[in-house]
């Protein structure tokens, strides 16, 4: 039997279609790769949070995993909601990648650092309201599309730099472009940044699941998931809300930073704590809680209303 595994036809995500494949080969299953085009990927000229619908990259791709035309479908876990749709679990992580952002450029000077101006392309709501607090001089020009599309925007004189997840920048092979590595305490990713999580149906064959459990999984990394995620589920965050959450493993102990960024930088507010692996969940649960606390959950309704 060959196990079907659903991606989308980007670059990227064929990247991290092949990698599962790849290890899914090591662990002795046979694959095939099945590409699905979803709504998400046709609409490409209205920003994500207009379309309207939750899910608009996943409906496809978990219709065919609850039929079972598909056994597995391959994500960047970053771009999972942090509850998803009845019947359908995330049973594996990648082993998470650098997790920072970068800037990418074909001028070398053009560092957040060197406190320059320039045209610094990006449409993340977090990454936007990251710049505006702490980078005001900066001009930030709105840029969507898959990342081969963003850098011929760029090399096109729509902007003057780029900034991006690591993860996708190096997986796609533009290194070198890559002119300045953020610090994590400034540029805090977003929840999963970095990571390939694996989405399957909860009817999935157990022992398929297991076996590709056994191939895939990075149990070090799935904790540090399992925190950030269950803190964006509590803050119920979406992806377009400027929300950042980061676990890291401090010895044998998870620490999970996390906060929100007001859309104009005007307000940030930030919560962390440590805990044993066997707590992660509640962990993250707590840290939304503290910032609903300091008044999160007003400042989210307030940004959601903006949106
Ligand atoms: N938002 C889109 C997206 N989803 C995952 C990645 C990069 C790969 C990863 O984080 O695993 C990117 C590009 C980016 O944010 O620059």
């Amino acid at each position: 039997m060959k196990v079907r595994i659903g991606t989308r036809g980007s670059k990227l995500a064929l990247w991290q279609a092949y990698f599962v494949q790849d290890a899914l080969q090591k662990g002795g299953l046979e694959t095939e790769i099945v590409k699905i085009e979803t709504k998400g990927d046709k609409i490409l000229d209205v920003s994500i949070h207009k379309i309207g619908s939750k899910g608009v990259f996943t409906e496809e791709i978990e219709e065919q995993l609850n039929d079972g035309r598909i056994d597995i479908a391959v994500h960047s876990a970053k771009d999972m909601q942090s509850e998803l749709p009845e019947g359908f679990e995330l049973i594996s992580f990648s082993e998470r990648e650098t997790p920072n952002d970068v800037i990418v450029s074909k001028d070398k000077s053009l560092t957040l650092d060197s406190g320059k101006k320039f045209r610094l392309g990006t449409s993340s709501n977090r990454r936007v309201a990251t710049l505006r607090r702490y980078y005001p001089h900066i001009e930030i020009v709105p840029i969507r599309g898959n990342l081969q599309r963003r850098i011929q925007k760029m090399e096109e004189g729509q902007c003057d730099a780029l900034l991006l997840a690591y993860a996708g920048v190096h997986r796609m092979e533009y290194d070198d472009l890559i002119v300045e590595k953020l610090p994590l305490d400034r540029f805090t990713p977003a929840v999963g940044q970095g990571s390939v999580a694996i989405e399957a149906s909860v009817k999935l064959d157990p022992a398929l699941r297991a076996k590709i459990r056994e191939s895939l999984n990075h149990e070090p990394t799935e904790k540090l998931l399992l925190a950030e995620r269950a803190f964006l589920r509590r803050l119920q965050g979406g992806c377009s809300v400027p929300v950042y959450g980061l676990a890291q493993w401090e010895g044998a102990q998870v620490k999970l930073v996390g906060g929100i960024i007001g859309l104009q930088g005007e307000k940030q507010i930030e919560a962390s704590a440590m805990t044993t692996p066997e707590e992660v969940e509640e962990m993250g649960t707590a840290v939304a809680e503290d910032l609903i606390g300091q008044g999160g959950d007003q400042m989210l309704k307030e940004i959601k209303a903006q949106l």
